[in-house]
């Protein structure tokens, strides 16, 4: 997306207002100087006067533009997003189960919406019941329809997607005009930008700069003086602003709009510009298991009885404690058992329920989910040690042969549920394993190495067993794993990274991610996850793709080897312009100074002029760089930074006497010029 150059130039125009410049006030200093000087040319006009007020007019034009190019990029995909939000009608669903129709616009948090295929999503929600295949083209740009069910890591739908086949019930879970479009458009338009705290950092160290360099220069004026030669005004903006840090202070608001614009481009939201600079130094990655380093589909595949148990005993006992399971492996167990075991298919979980039943719903925290029967019967599934601890607790114990299968489940990285059963007020008794199979996502490996050499440190955190963690861990290549983590444990290994000076970058999808994303310093919330995941996060990545983080942090890196290189760029490049000046400037008062005159320029005014003119091209120069970043490749840091500023440090110095040489020859011709 490229803006057209009449935009740039209308916008570079606009934001010559003092109140948008005063953000960046080394810039701030260059337009006060255009209006001193062009006061000055307008009443001691002479070729030099008009020349060096219309160049710092350009200078400060340039500035601008740099920024409209790098908004206009958002500001166009702003345009796109606004297209896809249309009007909606929606079929909200009283709680006596009748429907209304009311427009998109007017539905609150809360209500209670039906989707079928064909529908437009009235607004952002939560999938409360069934499933369906949806279109998210119209605000992720991919064309392939995913998948979105209630009770799991997937149940998350976004206003303005399309339903495409069959029927979902949505809980509406944001206002009308707070919506994630809502959100996006904001964001990418540069609404909400405000400074990182890198960037304020570096534009008071850019101020300082400018206030010594202001004051070096106007301590000239009484020196010369006394030596009895004054120093034009015009003289002293001309070299005030080619020592002031202009190079840096244009371009710095460019680069981080940039930044956050390439994450946009590879469908990542970031909420905040500091995010995007964090993820540039971080040095340890959490990952969940399921659903991030594997599909996240887990499927019951198989039952293993214990003891004397029969196959079907222990699939009834399975299929009665999931029934009211609204997570994929519940579901996945309800139909193994069925399928494959002949296990009664017309039971419900609202029958049950009539008769009494009583469900217990999984939770990440109590790791298990099951059932109380009318009769006293009380069934449960869930981790080896959590339904360990709740026979235990009824005075029971589980058999070592168990513990066998549960092993052998997790050591082929299959997560094992143990279900146990309780009749009246006797102990209970394990009755058997369900082994759940989930699959390692191809290409992990690869990327994890990627992460290694940008040296980044991997961690796999699962709710699961060490051993199937160990296993999955060996599989995917991470370089460590926490297991039977809780969404506490998850916050605190953070915290203990953090504490050690390390930022941390985690992904996830689910509520019990939720408080660890808040936790993070780049938190990236997969856009198919839940709305607290989402919430939480300062990243959402709209193809729900955990490996996403190599390029967030590839941009974050970009970003802020791109503002060191300019810096330093920048300021070497003053430094240069000013052997270039000062020799030009008192060469008459000091015939001697002529030694320092390196360049040979055709005369102090032509001198002085160039650097001027060099000074505003540089800006134009590097606008393409700005916004593109400095390359990067993951390798070895120090070596970076050692060619950086080898690059930038070097090229800085060398570039103006080059740069002010080849204009001097150019300006030299301007009849008029002294
Ligand atoms: N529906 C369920 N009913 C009972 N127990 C379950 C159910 N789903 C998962 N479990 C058990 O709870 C454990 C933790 O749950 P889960 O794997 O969702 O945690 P997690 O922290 O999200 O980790 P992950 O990184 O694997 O997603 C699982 O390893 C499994 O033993
Ligand atoms: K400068
Ligand atoms: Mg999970």
């Amino acid at each position: 997306m490229t803006v057209p150059l009449s935009t740039v130039v209308a916008q570079a125009f606009t934001k010559l207002d003092p109140r948008h410049l005063w953000r960046a006030p080394v810039i701030f200093v260059v337009w006060a100087g255009s209006v001193l000087t062009t006061v000055l040319a307008a009443f001691h006009p002479s070729v030099f006067a008009w020349s060096v007020a219309g160049w710092l007019w350009a200078t400060v034009l340039f500035a601008n533009a740099a920024e409209a190019v790098a908004e206009g990029r958002g500001k166009a995909q702003a345009a796109s997003l606004r297209a896809t939000k249309r009007e909606t009608t929606a079929r909200r669903r009283r709680d006596d189960g009748t429907e209304d129709q009311v427009p998109g616009s007017e539905l609150s948090v809360g209500d209670v919406v039906v989707v079928s295929a064909g529908e437009v999503v009235p607004g952002d929600g939560e999938v409360v019941e069934g499933v369906a295949t949806v279109d998210e083209s119209a605000i992720t740009g991919e064309s392939a329809p995913v998948i979105r069910e209630a009770g799991g890591d997937r149940s998350a739908v976004t206003g303005g997607t399309t339903v495409l086949s069959d029927e979902v019930v949505v809980r509406i879970t944001t206002r009308p005009g707070e919506s994630f479009i809502d959100r996006m458009i904001a964001l990418v338009e540069g609404a909400q930008r405000q400074k990182t705290p890198n960037e304020i950092a570096l534009t008071i160290l850019l101020t300082t700069l400018t206030i010594v360099f202001l004051v070096t220069v106007m301590a000239i004026q009484p020196l010369a003086a006394y030596s009895g030669r004054t120093q034009p005004v015009v003289v002293l903006v001309a070299l005030l602003v080619c020592l002031i840090p202009t190079t840096i202070g244009a371009l710095l608001s460019a680069i981080g709009i940039a930044g956050m614009d390439r994450l946009v481009q590879r469908n990542v939201l970031a909420m905040s510009g500091r995010a995007v600079e964090a993820a540039g130094d971080v040095s340890t990655l959490l990952l969940d298991k399921t659903g991030t380093i594997t599909f996240g589909n887990r499927r019951a595949t198989e039952l293993r009885p214990v003891g004397e148990v029969a196959a079907h005993d222990l699939a009834d006992a399975a299929h009665l404690a999931s029934l009211a399971d609204a997570t994929p492996e519940g579901k996945s167990v309800v139909e193994l058992a069925h399928t494959e075991y002949g296990v009664d298919g017309g039971r419900t979980a609202e029958a049950l329920g009539r008769d009494g039943a009583c469900f217990v719903e999984f939770s990440a925290t109590t790791r298990m989910s099951g059932v109380d029967l009318p009769d006293g019967t009380r069934i449960r599934k869930g981790a080896g040690s959590a339904v360990r601890a709740w026979v235990a607790e009824t005075g029971g114990a589980v058999p070592p042969e168990v513990q066998v299968v549960v092993d052998a489940i997790s050591s082929a990285g299959g997560t094992p549920l143990v279900v146990a059963r309780q009749l009246g007020t006797q102990p209970a008794v394990a009755l058997g394993v369900v082994h759940l199979k989930d699959v390692v996502k191809p290409g992990m490996r690869e990327r994890f190495d990627v992460l290694r050499r940008m040296g980044i440190r991997t961690v796999m955190i699962t709710g699961d067993n060490a051993l199937t963690a160990k296993s999955i861990a060996a599989e995917a290549g991470v370089d460590d794993f926490l297991a039977e983590a809780t969404p506490e444990d998850k916050m605190r290994l953070i915290r203990a990274e953090q504490e050690g000076g390390r930022l941390v970058a985690m992904t996830g999808d689910g509520t019990n991610d939720a408080p660890a994303l808040a936790q993070a310093d780049v938190g990236v919330a997969m856009n198919s996850g839940t709305a607290a995941a989402k919430e939480a996060g300062n990243m959402v990545d709209l193809d729900s793709d955990p490996t996403k983080l190599i390029d967030v942090v590839e941009i974050g890196k970009q970003l802020l080897i791109t503002r060191g290189a300019l810096t330093t760029f920048s300021i070497a490049n003053d430094i240069a312009k000013y052997f270039a000046i000062i020799p030009a400037m008192f060469v008459g008062l000091f015939p001697g100074l002529d030694a320092l005159n390196v360049m040979r320029l055709h005369s102090p005014e032509s001198a002085m002029l160039s650097a001027v003119v060099f000074n505003a091209l540089v800006i134009v120069a590097l606008i393409p760089l700005a916004l593109k970043g400095v390359r990067y490749t993951p390798s070895n840091a120090a070596a970076l930074l050692r060619r950086n500023l080898l690059v930038y440090g070097v090229g800085g110095v060398v570039a103006p006497f080059v740069g002010i040489k080849a204009i001097d020859l150019v300006v030299s011709l301007l009849p008029g010029l002294a």
